[in-house]
């Protein structure tokens, strides 16, 4: 989800496991030579999946790798066929920590944009009480599809970026211990 870390932990973890860490945000951007809201401004969302989706299905042949994707990855069943090609980590959150980290939801059209009301226009404390809002009803029509992740680690508000980084860590060795054909997907990741 929006604001759960996908991009510096991933950023983090790929480090500590010396994989390239890919964004595929980053790749939608690099290709369209624009920001994600201003695709979403110009283009629409329907287009947006459709560019997301063939950024994951260019994304297969890597190896030793970290993908952060966007948060919406999940509404695609087709995009799964690509993220069970590996090993998939649900950072899951509450939607007060959520709204705490995406600050005034700047660059992420589907917190900004979509309402009478800019959330960039309204005060502090009632920014944060909509974007809380948002979040919560997204968390909700999405949950179903966030738990068909691998491991969910829950984050705790206090948690660092290292501490998140050792239990997802901990928590794919686990899931790898307990699932031994899934060992194939690491192994694949190892070449
Ligand atoms: N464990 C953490 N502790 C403190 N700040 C964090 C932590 N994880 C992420 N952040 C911060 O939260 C914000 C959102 O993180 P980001 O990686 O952009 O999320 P996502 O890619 O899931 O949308 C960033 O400002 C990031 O630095
Ligand atoms: O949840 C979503 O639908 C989206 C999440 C965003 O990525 P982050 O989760 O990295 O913010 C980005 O792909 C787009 O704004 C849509």
């Amino acid at each position: 989800m929006m604001g759960s870390g996908k991009s510096t932990v991933g950023a983090s973890l790929a480090s500590a496991l010396g994989y390239t860490f890919i964004d595929t945000d980053v790749i939608v951007e690099q290709t369209l030579q624009r920001s994600i809201s201003e695709i979403f401004a110009e283009e629409g969302e329907a287009y947006f999946r459709e560019v997301e989706s063939l950024v994951m299905d260019s994304l297969q042949s890597h190896l030793r790798k970290v993908i952060a994707t966007g948060g919406g990855v999940v509404l695609r069943q087709r995009n799964w066929g690509v993220l069970q090609t590996g090993l998939v980590v649900y950072l899951r959150a509450t939607p007060e920590l959520l709204a705490q980290r995406v600050e005034d939801g700047t660059g992420r059209p589907l917190l900004s944009q979509g309402t009478s009301t800019s959330v960039t226009d309204m005060d502090g404390v009632a920014r944060r009480e909509a974007l809380r809002e948002r979040l919560e009803r997204l968390v909700i029509e999405r949950e179903h599809l966030y738990h068909q992740a691998d491991v969910t680690v829950e984050l705790q508000a206090d948690a660092s970026i290292a501490q998140v980084v050792d239990m997802i860590a901990d928590a794919l060795v686990q899931f790898i211990d307990e699932h031994p054909s899934a060992s194939s997907r690491y192994r694949a990741q190892q070449c």
